[in-house]
């Protein structure tokens, strides 16, 4: 698959906890060269580099990150409030101990109530994959297309396990129609990047391959001078 086109599915993604504003800057910058689908940033950044980028580029914020354990009221707040900042796209983690509960009236009224406060705006929806078995996974494609989120989203990145094959087919098999998939979370090569996306991710969450393109393209262009 032509790199290009891998990177115009891929939310460019820096949220490790130390980033700072010239690293995140740079991050949108990238995003913006290289043609991804957005800048995927922490949420106290948002104002700062919707400034930056203006309409020039797609901003996606996490929410409830990386836990899921805050209260609806503050993901509906924090969700209203990276909007409000200029973010394009909210990724929301799921409240993982109210699956584990079977709490599924609850999971399903957060989900709506996150949903509404997107006012229109893309919702994807965290369910940390590698922390739940299979009957979990497919209750979630469920609700997730019930609530009208607009993806299921495989992982944060910071726990302990990213995206897999298995679960993007498993997503695929059991969501609607119209619900997309993200894969994220330890995707280190367009090989595999590629095989998600032919698996049916939709987008692929990461920090990683914007910088194999570019040391690519910089190792062509050295070969070139030479
Ligand atoms: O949603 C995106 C993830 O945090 C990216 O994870 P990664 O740093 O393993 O690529």
């Amino acid at each position: 698959m032509d790199p290009k086109q891998i990177l115009r599915h891929c939310d460019h993604t820096l949220l490790r906890p130390t980033a700072t504003w010239p690293e995140i800057r740079q991050v949108c910058d990238d995003a913006l060269a290289f043609g991804c689908a957005s800048a995927c940033i922490p949420p106290a950044y948002i104002r700062q580099a919707a400034g930056h980028v203006g309409n020039e580029l797609k901003l996606c914020t996490v929410i409830g990150f990386p836990n899921g354990s805050s209260t609806t009221a503050v993901k509906v707040f924090e969700t209203e409030d990276a909007i409000r900042g200029g973010a394009d796209e909210i990724d929301m983690v799921i409240n993982l101990g109210w699956v584990k509960e079977e709490r599924w009236d609850d999971v399903l009224g957060e989900l709506r109530a996150v949903k509404a406060s997107c006012q229109g705006r893309i919702l994807k929806v965290i369910v940390e994959a590698c922390l739940l078995d299979r009957t979990e996974k497919i209750r979630l494609c469920r609700l997730i297309t019930e609530a009208g989120a607009d993806y299921i989203k495989t992982s944060t990145g910071f726990s302990t396990g990213g995206a897999t094959r298995e679960d993007v087919a498993l997503f695929r098999a059991h969501i609607g129609p119209e619900v997309k998939i993200k894969a994220a979370g330890g995707i280190r090569t367009l090989e595999d990047a590629a095989d998600f996306l032919l698996l049916g991710a939709d987008r692929l969450g990461t920090s990683a391959i914007v910088s194999l393109v570019k040391a690519a393209e910089e190792g062509k262009q050295t070969t070139a001078d030479l």
